[in-house]
Parts: structure tokens; sequence; C-alpha cells
């Protein structure tokens, strides 16, 4: 009976995009906002939303939400150090149409700023550094624009990385940082794609052209069906003139890229080597993203066997995540979570 209901209710979940599935209030919300199980059956084709859950049923046991997983987790922190890696777009901010409306809520600006109080936190984006930093305006994060490619960190002098990449710089209280940035070489290249891209695109209606400092977007999300070969075409013709660059796909997004092996991954290991973590097994990375990029850093933390990279996903996905969160309310449930708890144990 009650695997019924839950069947019915994660239909309707699925259909009317409520997001109380599971943890906190799951049956409790269903019931006090008296949703019935018929108003799915009536408005859904039951057999097709019964099959999707199934699927993501088994998908949730293979990678189970970190909200239920939470105790496990933070069994598994006694005696480390936490260091949180956040994504920023359908992370922190469900996915909007327009990139530069995807604003924070202060309930999710708050606790971030709740578990940066306690734990190194840091944002890895594909968008430029300066950008995020407008929408996060928390002093107290370090921030990774460009996937990574232009990192505001903890001071440093390591000779794994090389110097010329690095310039000193100060927070807002006068604290020293360091800022790396491994594609500088690439900037007047990217500077010249970025302005073919907009003219060579312009005669194209609803593309938008996002500069991310050192890696480009074009988005075409208002871009009508018919417009998106020709708009690929151009994109690739122009990429053609820049073999140090390429394209990476995103959510109704194409991304320009310089070629070097850098990535969201590389980032995460940057920041826990200049925080103090190289190679230590004291430390417990959590790494919250959405997209594809943020396999990458999940790669890492896998290949290391450390810590948890969480995928922020409400459908099955190939992910090398451990542990899933359906949505950024889930997101934000869990960083309320682990700010509680955190205190709770001070
Ligand atoms: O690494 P992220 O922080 O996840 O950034 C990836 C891209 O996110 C943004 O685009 C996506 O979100 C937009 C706002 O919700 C949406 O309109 C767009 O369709 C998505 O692709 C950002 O605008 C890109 O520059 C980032 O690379």
């Amino acid at each position: 009976m009650r695997d019924n209901f839950d069947r019915l209710y994660m239909g309707f979940s699925r259909l009317f995009g409520t997001t109380a599935r599971y943890g906190v209030g799951y049956f409790s919300r269903a019931r006090t906002d008296k949703i019935e199980p018929h108003e799915y059956i009536e408005d859904g084709n039951p057999d097709e939303l019964n099959a999707a859950d199934s699927k993501y049923s088994y998908w949730l046991k293979e990678h189970p939400s970190a909200l239920r997983a939470f105790q496990g987790i933070m069994k598994a922190a006694v005696g480390k150090q936490i260091v949180i890696f956040l994504d920023y777009d359908g992370t922190l901010t469900p996915i909007v149409d327009e990139p530069d409306r995807a604003f924070m809520s202060d309930a999710m600006r708050s606790a971030v700023g709740g578990v940066a109080k306690h734990f190194p936190t840091a944002i890895i984006s594909g968008r430029s550094r300066n950008k995020v930093y407008q929408f996060v305006k928390l002093d107290e994060v370090y921030y990774a624009g460009s996937h990574g490619m232009d990192i505001m960190g903890p001071p440093t002098k390591l000779k794994s990385y090389e110097g010329k990449y690095h310039t000193n710089a100060l927070d807002k209280k006068g604290d020293e940082l360091s800022i790396f940035q491994p594609a500088k070489e690439f900037l007047p290249a990217i500077r010249e794609i970025l302005d073919k891209m907009k003219k060579g695109t312009s005669d194209i209606e609803g593309v938008l052209i996002e500069d991310n400092g050192f890696c480009i977007s074009v988005h075409y999300r208002h871009v009508a069906h018919v417009d998106y070969g020709p708009l690929e075409k151009k994109v690739l013709s122009v990429l053609a003139g820049y073999p140090r660059f390429h394209l990476t796909r995103g959510k109704k997004v194409l991304e320009i890229r310089p070629s070097i092996q850098w990535n969201k991954g590389n980032a995460l290991v940057y920041l826990l080597d200049t925080l103090g973590f190289a190679s230590s097994s004291s430390v417990l990375p959590i790494y919250i993203g959405d997209d594809k990029t943020d396999e990458d850093a999940f790669k890492v933390l896998r290949r290391r066997g450390l810590g948890y990279p969480i995928i922020v996903s409400s459908a099955p996905r190939d992910t090398l995540a451990l542990c899933s969160l359906q949505d950024p309310s889930e997101v934000l449930s869990f960083l309320i979570r682990l700010a509680r708890w955190v205190s709770a144990s001070d």
C-alpha cells in the first residue's frame, strides 16, 4: 500500500515539479498539501510514469540521496577536515531561461555562508570568476571560474604549480590570496574568438554569447530548432581557425575552451593542495554538482577514494557520483543540515 502511494506520488512530483520526494517531510508534505494520488492518474500516462519512476528508483539505489545518507557521511567525517566544493548553475540555483538571471536565493546564500563558517568552501563554475562572485557575494568562499581555469584561492608558493600562472592578491579584509590562471596565454586568442563568434552568429535569432573569461558560452536555449544546425556550423567554422581550442556541450550551450589539461578536477586538486591537504587522508571533500563538467571532479575523488561526489539530478544519469540530490532545493536542505550538524557538535 505504502509502495503504491510512493510510486504514485513520485509520478505526481515529476509531473508537477514538486520537490518533496525524499528526505525530511516526504510523506508529511504530501499529506499536508492534500495531494491525492488520483490527480496524477487522471493527468498522466501511468505506465510511462511508472517505468520512468522505477528506473529512477533503481538509479537511486546506486546513487542514494545524500539527505538519506547524511548520518553515514557524517560518520565518515569524524576526525577529518570537511572541505566543500560547489558548482553554481543547476546546483546553487535552478536552471533558468536567461543566464544573466540565475540569481541565488537569500536562503541559499545564507546556507552556503553557514557551511563556509565551519569548513573551507569553494565554488567551481563554468562562468567567469567575477560573475559567480557577483551572484554569490560571499567573501568567505573561494571562487574558481572558467571551469577552474581562474582560481582565487589560498596564498601559495607550491612548487608543483608554475609560478608564472600565479598572481598575489588581497581580499576585502586585506588577507592574502593567490590567483591561479593556467590558461593565461590563451587570453588574446579568446578575445579574438569572442569577437568573431559574436559577429558570425549575429544573424541567428536567440543566440546569446557569454564571455566567461577563459571560456566562451554560446547559448542556444532561445534558438529555433531549424536554426541550430546553421549555428553549430558557424561555431565550428570559427573554431577551425583556432586549433588550440575545442568545443564541449552543456545544457543548451556550446562551450569553447582552451585545449589544456585543466578542468574542474584539476581545480579541486589545486584547492586541496593549497589548503594544505595534498595527498592527505585526513580530509573529506564533498563535491556537489549537476553538470558533465563536474564529472571531472567526481572522477578525481573516486580515483583517490576520497570523500563524497554528489550529483544533482532528478533523473537517472551516467555518473561517477556516489550520492545524489534531486535539485537545488535538496542542496539547500543538505547544506543547512551540514551547518546544523557542525554547530551541534561544537
Ligand atoms: O559550471 P556551472 O556553474 O554549472 O556553469 C555551467 C554553465 O552554466 C550557465 O548556463 C546554464 O545555466 C543557465 C542559467 O540557468 C541556463 O540558461 C543555460 O541554458 C545553462 O547552460 C552559464 O550561463 C554558462 O556560462 C556556464 O558555462
